[in-house]
């Protein structure tokens, strides 16, 4: 089967590439020209474990192809997936331009049947808006043509993206004909070939869903630092309560981790979208807007810590942050808690020195040079009166900690990750304080 991917960021180019390797024959679109020309020399855009190799291997195979102009394929293809950005608009709801842009060009140029299947994140009722957007092109054209649409909202993680899409927990797909479900079902199918996971069901249902599951992951880890915050005042260890909780299976044991706050592109975005659709349905959704508030007052929990040990006189502290993605994994810094924390660090008068393993051109891309850049995690502590750990890469996990005691000029580490042990770390001489003990 031919496909196409309108969109080739995150979600667009790991969903290309995987249909790709499933044998399917896939044309990747993107108005960035810049993108395309260097996905077609091979460079990719962003930082995710593995993506680059498949990328390779599907081109030179032929069955991966980019271009920057959606007519070249459209003829050729049998399903087409928007993947477009979904950005929040001034009041928190989904801006659909992109998506809606991507509809009418399909309905400009089409000439045959297609399957125009949504897989950003949209709020219910996107697909009528893009089945409408594509009739009225139609309509301006004066032709009939017949098409379907479909809703397959995307559930994977950045940093673990292609596992996250080859194995699947379920696929989602929101469908209203049975020519629709056929197609999709073929599609996932190499997917699922032991244990077919698609939930099919109506389209407003998939789109809901989308938002439901990003709300409540967005909720546990919430709760978890509302929790841990409890946990610190009465004298409890959140990381003790984590497993005790965690292990009833019912609750479960992921995504229970306290920390500085969630980030990303999307729990932010989706948890405001989803505000916003039940207020303009004279809904007030207050279980979010309460973990919208706890989130947002989690980002700046460490660096209260840091006043607090400071006596509030930070003026012409030195810093060390460890980690400035959002996540380990991963180059993206869409609403990172690090940027916050830099922002407090930088009023309240501090140099800031900061490591992350791959997110450093991104930062410099984004707020420039008004921080140091260090070359390694013993480089970024060099003099420091403090150290922060904001992202729990895997090579921060194991210092050598004598040679960071010698380093600083204060033996402070703050973790807001939770991942040293408080008895080593005291033991290091090291005054140390974390989330929710
Ligand atoms: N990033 C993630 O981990 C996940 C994102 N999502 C959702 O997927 C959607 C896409 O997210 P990302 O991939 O992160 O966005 P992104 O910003 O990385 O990529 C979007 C791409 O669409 C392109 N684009 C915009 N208008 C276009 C048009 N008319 N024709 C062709 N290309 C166009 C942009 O140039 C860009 O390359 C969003 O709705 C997001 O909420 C869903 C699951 C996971
Ligand atoms: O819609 C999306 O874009 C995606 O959003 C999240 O994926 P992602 O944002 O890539 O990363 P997560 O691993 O979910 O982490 C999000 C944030 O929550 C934080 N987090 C996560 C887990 C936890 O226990 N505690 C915690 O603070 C992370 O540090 C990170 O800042 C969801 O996990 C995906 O299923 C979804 O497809």
């Amino acid at each position: 089967m031919k496909i196409a991917i309108v969109g080739t960021g995150y979600v667009g180019l790991v969903t290309g590439t995987c249909f790709a390797e499933m044998g399917t024959e896939v044309f990747c679109v993107d108005v960035n020209t810049e993108k395309i020309e260097n996905l077609k020399k091979g460079i990719i855009p962003i930082y995710e474990p593995g993506l680059e190799d498949m990328v390779h291997r599907n081109q030179q195979a032929g069955r991966l192809q980019f271009t920057t102009d959606l007519t070249e394929c459209l003829d050729e293809v049998e399903v087409l997936f928007s993947a477009v950005g979904t950005p929040p608009d001034e009041d928190g709801s989904a801006d659909l331009k992109y998506v809606l842009e991507v509809a009418r060009t399909v309905g400009r140029n089409m000439k045959k049947h297609i399957l125009v299947v949504t897989k950003s994140t949209v709020p219910v009722g996107t697909a009528k808006k893009v089945r409408r957007a594509i009739q009225e092109e139609l309509d301006k054209r004066g032709v009939e043509i017949e098409f379907d649409v479909a809703s397959n909202p995307e559930f994977l993680k950045e940093g673990a993206a292609i596992s996250d899409f080859m194995s699947p927990d379920r696929v989602v797909v929101g469908v209203e004909s049975e020519r629709a479900e056929e197609l999709m079902t073929r599609l996932y199918r190499p997917f699922l070939l032991n244990n077919f996971r698609v939930i099919f069901m109506d389209v407003p249902s998939a789109e809901m869903t989308k938002y439901a599951a990003n709300a409540m992951l967005a909720t546990r880890i919430s709760f978890m630092n509302d929790i841990a915050n409890l946990c610190e005042i009465i004298g409890a260890d959140v990381n003790m309560v984590r497993k005790g909780i965690g292990s009833d299976n019912r609750i479960g044991n992921r995504f229970l981790y306290a920390g500085i706050g969630y980030g990303g592109s999307c729990f932010p975005k989706d948890v405001k979208a989803l505000i916003n659709t039940a207020k303009q349905n004279n809904y007030p959704m207050r279980i979010l807007q309460a973990v919208e508030e706890v989130n947002d007052e989690q980002k700046s929990l460490l660096f209260h810590k840091l006043e607090k040990h400071f006596n509030g006189d930070l003026k012409g502290k030195r810093i060390a942050i460890w980690g400035l993605a959002f996540k380990p994994e991963t180059d993206d810094m869409r609403e990172a808690p690090s940027l916050v924390l830099i922002e407090k660090l930088l009023a309240a008068g501090c140099e800031v020195y900061a490591y992350d393993p791959v997110a450093v051109e991104e930062s410099k891309r984004r707020i420039g040079d008004v921080i140091h850049y260090a070359k390694d995690i013993y480089d970024a502590v060099v003099d420091a009166d403090a150290l922060m750990l904001v992202t729990e890469w895997k090579e921060f996990r194991m210092p050598s900690w004598s040679a960071i005691k010698k380093l600083m000029a204060t033996p402070l580490v703050l973790d807001g990750r939770n991942i040293y042990d408080i008895k080593e770390m005291e033991e290091n001489g090291f005054i140390y304080h974390c989330i929710g003990r």
